[in-house]
């Protein structure tokens, strides 16, 4: 079974706000564009993967992210990450409507593809199935069969409104890569410690991180 995945990114100049006290302004951009391709390219190279969409608006990201085979989709509803997702899920629906469908954070500068193949394949026994986040409060990949509506809940404490509402949660061992989103210094921090992908090492290399 391969998968279509629905990757969501916000405009760099407002991405990844919580990263202000590690990555100032001028950088904040690149290292959010970094973690997006390092995740889009772990995600590509899994075997369980078919292709990837990324949802965004952002015209330099868009073309760094074609270049490295995503398929770009506009967020036309430009109504928030919710939104952005259905939006996305809809899209790729229309071109293939067979697909296993999985949504997937920008923000994984870690993920490793075997990894994610592994998250796919638990995932692939349940018609609706989610990972908690490395923080156990928000989820970092939401998962459907094909016919099944994604009903995404992401945001503040999405594992919680992902299990009530009916998703199952994948308890696994030994996918760190795929649950440690990069919200702040200190996911960063345990991020580079799980070893991070190439864009992502260059993007962070002067950056002071806390604890390193
Ligand atoms: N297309 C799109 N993606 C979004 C939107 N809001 C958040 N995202 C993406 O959804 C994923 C999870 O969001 P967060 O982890 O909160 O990332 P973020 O919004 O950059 O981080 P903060 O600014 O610190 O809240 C990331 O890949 C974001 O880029 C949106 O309105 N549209
Ligand atoms: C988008 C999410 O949260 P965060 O902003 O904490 O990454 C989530 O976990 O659903």
């Amino acid at each position: 079974m391969r998968w279509t995945l629905v990757i969501p990114l916000k405009p760099l100049a407002l991405a990844k706000s919580r990263l202000a006290d590690t990555a100032g302004d001028g950088l904040r951009p690149g290292v959010a564009l970094a973690f997006a391709e390092d995740t889009v390219a772990a995600a590509l190279a899994s075997p369980a993967v078919r292709d990837v969409a990324v949802v965004t608006d952002d015209a330099l990201a868009g073309r760094t992210l074609a270049t490295l085979g995503a398929r770009i989709v506009p967020d036309e509803p430009g109504a928030g990450l919710n939104a952005a997702l259905a939006h996305g899920a809809a899209v790729v629906r229309a071109f293939r409507p067979d697909a296993p469908l999985a949504a997937l954070n920008a923000d994984l500068p870690s993920l490793r593809a075997p990894e994610l193949a592994r998250v796919l394949e638990a995932a692939a026994q349940f018609p609706r199935a989610f990972l908690p986040d490395a923080a156990a409060i928000g989820t970092t990949l939401l998962a459907v069969a094909p016919g099944r509506a994604l009903r995404p809940a992401f945001g503040p404490d999405s594992r919680a409104r992902h299990r009530a509402s009916g998703a199952v949660e994948l308890r696994l061992d030994a996918v760190d890569s795929v649950r440690q989103d990069v919200d702040t210094g200190e996911d960063l921090r345990a991020a580079l410690a799980l070893g991070v992908g190439p864009r992502t090492a260059a993007a962070t290399a002067r950056l002071l991180i806390p604890g390193q």
